[in-house]
């Protein structure tokens, strides 16, 4: 790796000669499948952006120039290329490198969030700002996946970018035909069209680039230039001098393939390894999994569903592999809707579907529900339809760090009128509550869920009014209620036992459906000296908040404290380290209800309030 190991800067790479980029490539290709076998991680995507990275640092000098990669999980390249080849043994690890760019880490990167379709927002304002600042001596380039176009701030960012001819900005699109799937809709059809219709790829550009007549981006007002081979440096490193002397919004239109040099990645029919565990690097395969994930439950119910209720159709952003809709869509093929990376319209499109009397199912990440909180909220819930949106990668996440976590779900949906959060503790419940949830005729519903494996049932003692009652004070006493949601139940009655041994009476309760707040909750609070809220989710509005809220309207005067995520952006680690960073472990829920116990002062109870029956 000699010459890899050489880079420290860009600077140092633009000093190569280009003959020995190919060597270089191949150096880069090795280490990559090398260091991700080790700890996960984005290969697919990196592998297919080998020489385009190349081509950007030899002709850009960043940080002068700005080169920002939209999503940001193909950006390995570029940490490589900018003093950070050390460390990658800590790529997505608490305290390692992250597995997106990020500004702590060097001045090489800009944008941080992973959320997909952004980066062509943030070219349009850097590009206006240089122009505010006379900035001319600098570039502004967006690299953006063909995937990522598909998203609506993509289409916002592209009709901005234009409206200046003047005002130039360099939009990198990197084509590899997919997102984990292959890209959908009319984009699909007309970058393939693009990719397929030339005859020669462009590998020789006049000053003014190589103008097609007609296409989507030429008609927009952009100066084209492609399809351009991205596994070619040389070619990319002369379509980006040509876009930069065009001195205008220039789309630089490279063709790359996901996987590229590695087979395992390139045979990979489902994702060409987009984002993988580790591996074996010799033979790509994975060590056998132990354990269902809750993703699985899911799909294996969804499917039971579709058998059971034909109303049933679903929804995914382009992540039909990871949330588990694949099997449904294989199941029944018409009834299976893949929007691209498009969450707001997969909202409205359901919306749309329930309107026409059918019961749209949409899964998602939880993190990228943000990005269709409007449509939720005045396409479906204001209509009052029955649409369900599933979940997955609910709380914690671990790896994928501050823009990944699910944890503002709960928060964000509490305040949506006749909305309905379900929290499935473990796989009976969310079988259950799935099915409830598809039964609900009068507004939307949502389930949420963990990215983790799923343990055993928890089943309850009694059910009260809807609610679970996981554990009933061993003696008499009614000293605390812990209300538990969704997985943490398994914590919180760690916690029990540690403080029952301790004297301290404990009712654990799981609502389930935990927003709107079961008024039946109140009744319990009452008769507790204390309740405490436990969530894997943003303590700011959260369920805790919800059950004070509740209890305080129903004039329950029991003290409520609330454990949960910090109003905080939480870093990439391990989902389990980080819950107990947090404090959601079963001992530090013990302690601090204990401490929240010990605060109110009040000898424990004897007797005369009774147990929930
Ligand atoms: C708003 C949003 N939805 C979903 C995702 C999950 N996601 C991460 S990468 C990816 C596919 C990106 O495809 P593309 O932009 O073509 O990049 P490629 O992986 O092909 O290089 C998706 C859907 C995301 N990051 N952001
Ligand atoms: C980049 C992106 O948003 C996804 O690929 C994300 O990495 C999902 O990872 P998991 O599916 O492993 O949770
Ligand atoms: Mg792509």
């Amino acid at each position: 790796m000699a010459l890899l190991e050489g880079i420290r800067d860009p600077a140092d790479l633009r000093e190569l000669p280009a003959e020995e980029m190919p060597a270089l490539a191949e150096e880069i290709r090795g280490f990559l499948v090398r260091a991700v076998a080790r700890t996960g991680g984005h290969l697919g995507p990196n592998l297919g952006v080998v020489e385009l990275t190349l081509a950007l640092h030899r002709v850009f000098s960043s940080p002068r120039d700005k080169i920002i990669f939209d999503t940001g999980h193909q950006s390995y390249v570029h940490k490589l290329l900018t003093g950070r080849l050390d460390g990658f043994d800590g790529l997505r690890q608490r305290g390692g490198l992250s597995g997106y760019p990020s500004q702590g880490e060097s001045v090489h990167d800009l944008v941080e969030n992973s959320h997909a379709s952004t980066a062509l927002a943030y070219a349009d304002g850097l590009a206006k700002a240089n122009q505010r600042r006379g900035r001319t001596d600098r570039s502004v380039v967006a690299v953006i996946g063909d995937g990522a176009l598909t998203g609506g701030m993509a289409w916002e960012g592209l009709n901005n970018l234009v409206g200046a001819p003047d005002r130039p900005v360099i939009v990198v699109l990197n084509d590899n035909g997919r997102s984990y799937a292959p890209t959908i809709g009319g984009l699909g059809r007309h970058l393939h069209d693009l990719r397929t219709s030339s005859d020669t790829w462009l590998d020789v550009y006049t000053r003014d680039g190589h103008v097609v007549e007609d296409n989507l981006f030429t008609n927009m007002g952009f100066g084209y230039i492609g399809p351009v081979d991205g596994h070619d440096v040389s070619a990319c490193e002369r379509a980006f001098d040509a876009a930069r002397a065009m001195r205008r919004p220039v789309v630089v239109h490279v063709v790359s393939s996901k996987g590229r040099g590695y087979a395992p990645a390139e045979n990979d029919q489902a994702d060409h390894m987009h984002g993988i565990g580790k591996i074996d690097p010799e033979t790509g395969e994975a060590p056998k999994s132990s354990g269902t994930s809750w993703t699985k439950v899911f799909a294996d119910e969804l499917c039971a569903v579709g058998e059971d209720h034909d109303e049933v159709v679903a929804i995914t952003a382009a992540m039909p592999g990871p949330t588990g809709l694949a099997a449904f869509a294989e199941r029944f093929p018409d009834r299976a809707y893949d929007v691209g990376i498009a969450e707001q319209h997969a909202a409205g499109s359901a919306a749309g579907l329930a309107l026409g009397g059918l019961h749209p199912v949409v899964a998602v990440y939880s993190t990228f529900l943000n990005r269709a909180f409007d449509q939720v909220v005045m396409d479906v819930a204001l209509h009052r339809l029955p649409v369900t949106f599933v979940l997955d990668r609910a709380g914690i996440t671990g790896p994928d760090g501050a823009s990944h976590h699910g944890m503002w779900d709960m928060s964000i949906l509490g305040v949506v009128p006749g909305l309905r959060v379900a929290a499935p503790r473990d796989p009976a419940r969310l079988r259950e509550t799935l099915r409830e949830a598809v039964e609900v005729t009068d507004g939307p519903t949502v389930l949420r869920f963990p990215k983790a494996t799923a343990g055993p049932d928890i089943d309850a003692v009694v059910r009260v009014d809807g609610m679970d009652v996981l554990r009933r004070s061993r003696g008499l006493s009614l000293d605390v209620l812990i209300v538990s949601t969704g997985v943490l139940a398994e914590a919180c009655l760690q916690a029990a036992d540690i403080l029952e041994d301790q004297g301290i009476g404990i009712t654990v309760v799981d609502p389930r459906w935990v927003i709107p707040v079961n008024p039946a909750l109140t009744g319990l609070a009452a008769r507790h000296q204390l309740v405490v809220t436990v969530e894997d989710c943003s303590r700011t509005g959260g369920v805790g908040a919800c059950v004070g809220q509740a209890c305080a309207d129903a004039g329950v005067r029991t003290p409520v404290r609330n454990l949960g995520l910090p109003r905080a952006f939480i870093e990439h680690g391990d989902r389990n380290g980080l819950l107990a960073d947090m404090g959601l472990s079963g001992e530090q829920i013990a302690r601090t209800v204990r401490d929240h116990h010990a605060d109110l002062c009040v000898p424990a109870r004897t007797g005369a309030e009774t147990s929930p029956r």
